[in-house]
């Protein structure tokens, strides 16, 4: 097993407990449905293991609290909140955008229905600022008012880029700023909850939340490439989503503003286009032309790069920015 295959292992086998416990706190019907999204049961509530997440944001909170000296399995709070809020995420993303699979399984929605859906992601958006909240050391106040900006600022992101899908054109600037608020507030406050509990200083924290906007951003790339070029049999999702709602994704708005016959049929395409196989098929075409997954996958990297910056010359544990710099590199290589 690679450094970060074993950083998100070591992840799951500290977190996952305690994030059960948190859960077992709903009431039956959303437990199950929580323990189901989470890949702990089936729809039947029978016990069963399947793909969970990556936990990336946990791996990221505890990695945090390592590079400021702190004792991961002290900040273990922070880890399962931010896990519970990118969940809560999900579950609503899911019945916004009516996709119906999502780690290689039926979507919380399409079993359930939306209101159940609505309410399970509600909960687990509670249950994280509970935990942190009971979290009783002197840093837990500061940790908490960070994760409730982070999440509003998630909601912000969603709600532009929602608007920009009945835009005609959106800036790429424009695009990843909303890309930064959507993904990047959530990945920047995993990196820094862990060191925020263990109240660790300012100087140590603004690096690591500066690591956590880059790589954020670059992980929206990768995930916006996925969403395109991906395989649904690795990625676990439903295929071309993001293309079928005509979304605003990274690439697309990047190959829109290079001024060629191609950009001039997306532009066309995203207007009046249907989205038919074979009409998808054209649109991905124009994209391959253009170079656009070449070009996201090389701005992810600079982004990495930035990231990897932003932690050298700190007065961070060497040993945990290594971790962060792996992570951030797994990040830009993943293939779901
Ligand atoms: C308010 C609201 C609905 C906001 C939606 C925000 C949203 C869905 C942003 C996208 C973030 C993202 C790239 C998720 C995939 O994470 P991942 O690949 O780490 O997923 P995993 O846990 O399955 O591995």
């Amino acid at each position: 097993m690679n450094g970060p295959d074993r950083a998100l292992d070591e992840t799951r086998s500290l977190v996952v407990p305690a994030l059960r416990k948190a859960v077992d706190r709903l009431d039956p019907q959303l437990r199950k449905v929580v323990a189901y999204h989470l890949g702990w049961v089936d729809e039947h509530g029978d016990p069963t293991v399947e793909d969970g997440g990556k936990a990336v944001r946990p791996t990221l909170a505890l990695a945090g609290a390592r590079a400021v000296g702190a004792d991961p399995s002290a900040v273990v709070a922070g880890a399962v909140a931010v896990e519970l809020v990118h969940n809560f995420s999900l579950v609503h993303d899911d019945i916004m955008d009516r996709d119906v699979t999502r780690r290689h399984r039926p979507t919380v929605w399409s079993i359930w229905g939306e209101p159940t859906a609505i309410l399970a992601g509600d909960a687990m958006a509670s249950l994280a600022r509970e935990v942190v909240l009971e979290d009783t050391g002197t840093g837990a106040p500061r940790a908490a008012l960070m994760l409730e900006r982070a999440t509003r600022t998630l909601i912000h992101g969603q709600v532009q880029d929602m608007e920009f899908e009945e835009r005609g054109t959106v800036p790429l600037a424009e695009c990843e700023a909303m890309s930064t608020r959507k993904t990047s507030s959530l990945l920047a406050a995993s990196t820094v909850i862990g060191a925020l509990l263990a109240d660790a200083d300012r100087d140590l924290v603004r690096p690591l939340w500066s690591y956590g906007i880059h790589v954020g951003l670059a992980f929206q790339l990768i995930d916006d490439v996925l969403g395109i070029w991906g395989d649904p049999k690795v990625t676990g999702k439903s295929n071309h989503s993001d293309l079928r709602a005509k979304k605003k994704s990274l690439p697309m708005t990047w190959a829109l503003e290079q001024g060629s016959a191609d950009a001039d049929r997306l532009r066309a395409w995203l207007t009046t286009g249907g989205t038919t196989e074979s009409e998808i098929a054209s649109a991905v075409d124009a994209l391959d032309r253009l170079r656009a997954k070449d070009w996201a996958e090389h701005r992810a990297a600079d982004l990495v790069d930035a990231a990897k910056n932003d932690l050298d010359g700190t007065a961070l544990v060497r040993d945990a920015v290594d971790e962060l710099c792996e992570l951030a590199d797994f990040i830009c290589a993943r293939k779901a």
